[in-house]
């Protein structure tokens, strides 16, 4: 299990897709999206400090695999902002994995420099990577278009188990594996919610379109889903992003907390974390 506390502009908080609806898709091949994001409190840590020569070095417990290079996203956005910067980053997220770990360390890089030289951060950040902009922002949106059109939203903290299988899915392969890219987009506007019950039977009506392709690809991800299903006091269980990282929501955080000690004991080569999406 992994746990963090969530401050700080270099904190790079997993990223979860509530709801995940493909109603469309763009001329060059981009979806189209309608999604409710929320963030978690477990997640990346991200430094940073002046050097002349941009430069990345990646530890932690999720590190093995991550590129150091100019593959890596946190490169990638120093150079979309012409600035440099010697970079430390502790992973704790899975990558590849429908949380945006990369996508989240992009955003912490952006506002790391940001402070650091009083820049502003790119006025197209989708242009790096469609999650990019709602990480930037790093608060629960109703994300649009490819991901750079968000409205906030007002969420009840809503306790949660999130789970991934440690196997990667390409999110490129998932998308090219929907069978209909015109579904149904959420109700506009969204209904308000009170508490974590009223968000979680609204949430229960709608859908992760990516859901089924991504089930082909990586069968585990039923597994996944079933467990969680299986947790007492689990309200809703669905898979974020396009997988394979899925969660569970409860109504109260002693509940999650529990339900991801009963999974761990159960499923030690999962990565499992008890967190409060807000
Ligand atoms: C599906 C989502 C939902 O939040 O999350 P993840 O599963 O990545 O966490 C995102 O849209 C992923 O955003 P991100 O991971 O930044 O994607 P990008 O690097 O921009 O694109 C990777 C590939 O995914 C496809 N893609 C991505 C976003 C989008 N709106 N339409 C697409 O078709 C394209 O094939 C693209 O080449
Ligand atoms: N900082 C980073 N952390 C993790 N993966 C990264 C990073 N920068 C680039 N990548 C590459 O991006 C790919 C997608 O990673 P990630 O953003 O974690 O996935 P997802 O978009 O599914 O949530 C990985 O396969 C990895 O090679």
């Amino acid at each position: 299990m992994t746990l963090l506390s969530k401050t700080g502009p270099g904190f790079a908080p997993a990223k979860i897709n509530l709801t995940l609806h493909v109603t469309g898709q763009r001329g060059d091949g981009f979806h189209l999206l309608d999604s409710i994001v929320a963030f978690a409190d477990v997640g990346d840590r991200l430094s940073a400090r002046p050097a002349p020569v941009p430069s990345l070095r990646v530890h932690g417990p999720m590190a093995a695999g991550v590129p150091e290079d100019g593959r890596n996203l946190v490169l990638k956005a120093a150079a979309a902002m012409g600035a440099s910067a010697a970079f430390t980053l502790e992973k704790h997220l899975p990558a590849a994995a429908g949380i945006g770990g990369g996508s989240s360390d992009a955003a912490a890089a952006l506002r790391l420099l940001s402070a650091m030289t009083g820049q502003s951060p790119p006025d197209h950040p989708e242009v790096l990577g469609a999650d990019i902009p709602v990480c930037l922002m790093a608060r629960a949106a109703r994300m649009r278009g490819i991901g750079e059109v968000l409205s906030p939203l007002a969420l009840p903290p809503l306790p949660a188990v999130l789970v991934n299988p440690r196997v990667e899915v390409p999110t490129g392969a998932v998308f090219a594996g929907l069978a209909r890219k015109d579904n149904a987009p959420m109700p506009d506007p969204l209904p308000t919610f009170d508490d974590p019950r009223q968000a979680i039977a609204f949430l229960a009506t709608q859908r992760n379109d990516l859901e089924p392709p991504a089930r082909q690809a990586q069968p585990v991800i039923d597994e996944v889903l079933t467990a969680l299903r299986a947790l007492p006091g689990a309200a809703l269980a669905r898979m974020s992003g396009s997988g394979a990282t899925c969660f569970a929501l409860f109504e109260r955080p002693d509940d999650a907390t529990e339900a991801a000690r009963l999974l761990a004991a159960a499923h030690t080569g999962w990565w499992i974390a008890p967190t409060c999406l807000s």
